[in-house]
């Protein structure tokens, strides 16, 4: 992961284990942990949903700074592994109430603290 990501300082990685079902949705934040002493790198979520379809929300979606603007989508997808730098504004959509399964993933943060 340093070579793949460039921060040869990583010496870390955190893990949980999350499962948003219908109406659950995460709100804008940058994943900052500086103020509990955190040095996060990289974000990662490996998405385990064996199917999903966007209709179903749950999308991570990152914005342009605090404007509000959406300036990329990822769309959970069975067993990838999705890496992204942080602090960056990002939220997580609201899983819709027909959404037949849930959406799980092992989300954490490659840490240099
Ligand atoms: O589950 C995701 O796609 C992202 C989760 C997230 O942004 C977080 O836990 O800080
Ligand atoms: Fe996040």
């Amino acid at each position: 992961m340093r070579e793949l990501t460039g921060f040869t300082d990583i010496r870390k990685v955190d893990a949980q284990a999350t499962r948003y079902l219908p109406g659950h949705f995460l709100t804008a934040h940058d994943d900052d942990g500086s103020p509990t002493g955190q040095i996060r790198r990289v974000a990662y979520v490996l998405s385990l949903s064996e199917r999903w379809h966007p209709d179903w929300g749950g999308l991570l979606n990152f914005y342009d700074g605090d404007s509000g603007q959406i300036q990329d989508t990822f769309v959970p997808a069975y067993n990838t592994l999705s890496l992204f730098t942080t602090p960056q504004y990002h939220a997580v959509s609201t899983v819709a109430p027909y959404a037949p399964l849930p959406r799980l993933s092992i989300t954490g943060w490659l840490r240099a603290d």
